[in-house]
């Protein structure tokens, strides 16, 4: 009898991703199988076109699978209504920026719309959350600010509040750190970092920054052209997984270091 492990979160069953077109299924990536504890930050890492948006977009069900199974807290993700999911999970994406006229305070507000009702009216408990979500992410000075007006960095940590304002269990975002600087990149992971810890949320992303995801996740999803594999960064480093990510003709991966080296 297998161990059933009760802090799981997210789990995969032979998943198989990818596209239908009229002719054939172009599968992306087959024979998932992944399990995501709670309260873990997760790392997605793999080379360009490898399928990290279309195993996001799968799992967040904004496409739909070609095969195999999703649970989310136990439940067959097919069966979850989308009312349902977004009590459950939230999603920042890159370039989903719809309004920048709405203030801070608006942005992170719209996170309570799964439980306002019609209107969109704010209850006292509302207004408690939309704050605290403010507050964990340091931007309570901006609330009035127009989003036209912040950096790059700010619209994310802007972005990453209005999730935590839809107070799920989990929180998904593609590739968070697009657009900043090393030090923003950083800091971006280290408070996602945080956040699992403070809230007990499981935070998952897709990256480029393999080298930060080493450092500062609990587990990495990497996808690679033959596997999707899931573990502690240790292991995965341990396994040699990183070293087959990229053709070794550029660069190859320290073992001893857990970095990226250019061949000279
Ligand atoms: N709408 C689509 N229809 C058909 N094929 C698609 C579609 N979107 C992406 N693909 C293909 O699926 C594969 C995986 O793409 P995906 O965008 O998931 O990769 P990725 O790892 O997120 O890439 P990147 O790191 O460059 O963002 C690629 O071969 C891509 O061409």
């Amino acid at each position: 009898m297998t161990k059933k492990n009760i802090n799981i979160i997210l789990k995969t069953e032979n998943l198989s991703i990818g596209y239908k077109t009229k002719r054939e299924d172009l599968v992306v990536a087959s024979n998932i199988n992944i399990e995501l504890e709670k309260g873990k930050l997760i790392g997605l890492v793999g080379a360009n076109g490898i399928g990290k948006s279309t195993l996001l977009r799968t799992l967040i069900k904004v496409q739909p699978s070609l095969s195999g199974l999703i649970h989310i807290n136990n439940k067959d993700l097919n069966q979850t209504s989308v009312q349902e999911l977004a009590k459950q999970l939230s999603i920042v994406l890159t370039e989903q920026m719809t309004s920048k006229n709405l203030s801070v305070y608006e942005l992170v507000a719209l996170g309570r719309h799964p439980y306002t009702n019609w209107i969109g009216n704010l209850s006292q408990n509302d207004i408690e959350i939309i704050n605290r979500s403010l507050e964990l992410v340091n931007i309570s000075s901006l609330k009035d600010k127009k989003c036209f007006e912040l950096s790059d960095g700010q619209l994310q940590k802007v972005m990453i509040a209005r999730a935590l304002a839809q107070d799920t269990d989990i929180i998904v975002l593609d590739e968070p750190t697009t657009h900043l600087d090393m030090y923003h990149k950083a800091y971006i992971l280290k408070l996602l970092q945080r956040l699992t810890k403070e809230t007990g949320k499981t935070i998952l992303f897709s990256s480029h920054e393999i080298e930060l995801a080493i450092q500062l996740c609990d587990t990495m999803i990497v996808m690679t052209d033959n596997d999707v594999i899931c573990d502690q960064p240790c292991n995965l480093i341990s396994e040699g997984i990183f070293e087959t990510l990229f053709p070794k003709d550029l660069i190859t991966f320290d073992n001893s270091t857990g970095s990226f080296r250019v061949s000279k």
